[in-house]
């Protein structure tokens, strides 16, 4: 029977399923746990396994429960299995999340109580979740909630439920938001009172219901004999507590998962249960997917070997059959600017685009990319919705210093950062400047104001001075003037901590805002492109085809292209601060995470795979990340196997072609040299200081040393020679 279906398979559908694939599939009762590498056909297995369960076992597929964690992989595998199987039986096939299992619970346990439950995160509400988080926050704060802080407030209430975490042990997490239980407990009070929900409170109530109706309980795992689990690592504990519930005593439960891909712990992915799945069935049999079908031999051994280096995990033997194609490139650059230079010149040479992706860890990296994808015309798909880069305080404070310097009657602006420029302006000077809104300028009024002393009343007059200069700058010129001469930045600086933000995130928005302001001539082109940006982003969705794949590694799992480029990879962004500081603390929890993320990115490409650094972030010099240090020793080692050779790595031929900085391009013909004066478009005057190929470093009068790429300068006709020296 068993080999007379993988002859079926083979033959009519074309699966050729490998030994360690059969093994699995042919486990019928009783738990089991498949541990599977990355492109190992997971899918392809539990797809394969139901058909085996209707067809060799003629078990009706109503009595069949396949959940996996997100929507998307839930469609994937409903859109696969009808493909291949759909003629196979009569009955609907399901395959659904955990989520929509629990609100079946739910539905049926309301029905029954005639409770209607509404949920809370629908945004026709006139109180949804957003808006009663935010209500709260400011009755508790008196201070309003940020979008970004707002996710993160929802994530951590989120990780609440999905842990179990009892309202008295909330202090015990590590969330930095304060009175967290008082905001937790109001919010749930709020809801509980008007039958409203969120999404992980179907799973508090599925299994607040299941625990407490046997009777319901028994009906469930009455007609649920089987159950099937994909993506088991990125399910929480509370879906952990589900499943057990369901699949005892017979515990007919089938999970797949890859431990090293578990990324979600954020959001309460608890893959503990994996680690102690034999503990908690002691009679549960082990499967193993090893080999890897996705990518080449270069990405595979290298991504192997990375992984192994984490502690807490199942060892496995990552391999492929496929050939080996070209070695992982790991591209040192000068800063951001030319690597989007560079992502630019690749892209242009990639038909179709739609094989590209772009996959960054921090999805404000996303902003510069976009830009420049827009503006040299290559189109871009981003899947990422939650980019709170255009709503962003910092975003929305240099906008009010602009709106300010255009119109000084912009009380509203003024009243936003009066206080963020360190001029010493005091509550009573407000009102007074309020007291005579719309009939002098707020700076009139504040030079005029009687409880100033003199001294104050002329710094006044040199703020007001200020503005005007301002509103004659070029955007980037503004921006450079507003961050120095009105001191923004010291005032990011030294509230950063007060406000519970990384000063080195407010420095990456504003050093965004720089760069979308460099590709500007005037304050309303600015802000056009600035308005322009989100929509071009929203709309983008809808494009696929073609298109160039912008995604955090986060959104990008379970995906796969043929070109793979990772950015931004710099010490203390990947892996992030925090994860190291901790490390060094002795708890590597955090780096073992950081590590399954960039396992999970490498993991993605078919055949080419490029990891960028740069030597200056943000403009200050920054170490590439430690992972690449660590590659590099992998890939030579790589090399060596091959070889049969000894070669170290950084004097060998053939490294030196693995390590290939871009300054290595060819450059098109120029008239410029090391000495000459320049004036840069958006930059102004400067110096060049140093051609090499085609990364140029001018010191430019009001911004300091910068690189640029020579050829962009050339092609877009933004540099020109002034004098020689
Ligand atoms: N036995 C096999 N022979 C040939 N190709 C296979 C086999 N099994 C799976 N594949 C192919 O391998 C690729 C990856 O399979 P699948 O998407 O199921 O992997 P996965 O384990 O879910 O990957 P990941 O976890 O990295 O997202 C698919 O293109 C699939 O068709």
């Amino acid at each position: 029977m068993k080999n007379s279906f993988i002859n079926l398979l083979a033959e009519q559908y074309g699966i050729a399923l490998n030994l360690q694939q059969q093994k699995s599939l042919f486990h019928k009762d009783g738990p089991g746990l498949v541990l599977a590498v990355p492109g190992a056909g997971k899918t392809t297995l539990l797809i394969c396994r139901t058909a085996y369960l209707i067809l060799v076992h003629n078990i009706n597929p109503r009595n069949i429960l396949s959940v996996t964690f997100s929507k998307a992989s839930a469609r994937d595998m409903s859109h696969r299995f009808q493909q291949l199987f759909k003629d196979i039986t009569p009955q609907e096939v399901h395959f659904s999340t955990i989520h929509s299992f629990a609100y079946s619970v739910l539905r049926q346990f309301a029905v029954k109580q005639n409770i209607r439950y509404t949920f809370i995160e629908q945004e026709k509400q006139s109180m949804n979740k957003a808006r009663l988080l935010k209500h709260i926050y400011r009755e508790i704060h008196q201070d309003y909630l940020t979008e970004d802080k707002l996710e993160e407030l929802s994530n951590a209430i989120s990780y609440i439920k999905n842990m179990m975490i009892s309202r008295s042990q909330i202090h015990t997490t590590a969330f930095e938001i304060d009175r967290l239980t008082e905001i937790y407990t109001q919010y749930e009070n709020y809801k509980k009172n008007r039958f409203l929900i969120d999404f992980d409170d179907m799973l508090c109530l599925a299994l607040d219901i299941l625990q407490k109706n046997p009777s319901t309980l028994d009906r469930y795992r009455q007609q649920y004999p089987y159950i099937q689990v994909d993506e088991a690592q990125d399910t929480s504990k509370i879906q952990h507590e589900i499943i057990r519930l369901l699949a005892a005593p017979s515990n007919n439960l089938f999970m797949v998962a890859d431990d090293d891909q578990s990324i979600y712990g954020f959001r309460g992915a608890f893959p503990e249960v994996l680690l102690r799945f034999r503990e908690d069935y002691p009679t549960a049999k082990l499967f193993y997917l090893e080999q890897n079908y996705r990518s080449t031999q270069d990405i595979v051994h290298v991504s192997n070997r990375f992984i192994s280096q984490n502690q807490h995990r199942y060892p496995k033997k990552l391999f492929t059959e496929n050939p080996a194609h070209q070695p992982i490139e790991i591209l040192s650059l000068q800063d951001e600017e030319d690597q989007l230079a560079y992502l630019t010149d690749e892209l242009k040479h990639i038909l179709p685009a739609s094989t590209a992706a772009i996959l960054y860890r921090n999805n404000l990296s996303a902003v510069p990319v976009l830009e420049m994808l827009d503006r040299c015309g290559i189109p871009f798909c981003i899947r990422d919705t939650k980019l709170h880069f255009f709503k962003h305080w910092v975003v929305q404070d240099i906008l009010a210093f602009l709106d300010l310097s255009m119109n000084h009657f912009d009380l509203e602006s003024f009243e936003r950062i009066y206080y963020k420029m360190n001029r010493y302006v005091t509550k009573a000077a407000v009102d007074y400047v309020k007291s005579k809104h719309n009939k002098q300028s707020v700076f009139d009024s504040l030079i005029q104001f009687s409880g100033f002393p003199s001294y104050q009343k002329e710094r006044m007059a040199d703020l007001k001075k200020s503005f005007t200069e301002l509103a004659a700058k070029t955007p980037l010129e503004a921006l450079l003037f507003i961050e120095n001469d009105l001191n923004y930045n010291d005032y990011l600086q030294i509230n950063s901590k007060r406000l519970k933000y990384s000063y080195a995130t407010l420095q990456m928005i504003l050093s965004n805002l720089k760069r979308i302001a460099s590709h500007t001539g005037s304050f309303i082109e600015f802000l056009e492109r600035l308005h322009q940006l989100p929509g071009l982003m929203e709309a983008s969705k809808q494009l696929r085809k073609n298109a160039v794949y912008l995604s955090t590694i986060h959104s990008a799992k379970g995906l796969e292209f043929d070109h793979v480029f990772i950015i931004d990879l710099v010490d203390g962004q990947f892996p992030t601060a925090s994860s190291t500081a901790e490390q060094a603390a002795g708890n590597s929890t955090a780096m073992e995470e950081e590590r399954r993320l960039f396992y999970v990115a490498m993991t993605r490409a078919r055949s080419n795979l490029k990891l960028l650094s740069s030597s200056f972030y943000n403009g200050a010099p920054v170490k590439p990340s430690p992972f690449l240090k660590e590659v590099k020793g992998y890939i030579s080692l790589g090399l060596q196997n091959k070889k049969g050779l000894n070669l170290r790595a950084d004097s060998s031929p053939l490294w030196s072609h693995i390590v290939k900085p871009f300054s290595k391009k060819k450059t098109l013909p120029h008239p410029f040299f090391e000495g000459a004066a320049v004036h840069h478009a958006s930059f102004g005057e400067g110096i060049i200081k140093e051609i090499r190929q085609d990364v140029l470093s001018v010191d430019f009068n009001k911004i300091g040393l910068r690189s640029l790429s020579l050829n962009l300068c050339i092609e877009k006709q933004l540099l020109t020679l002034i004098q020689s020296p």
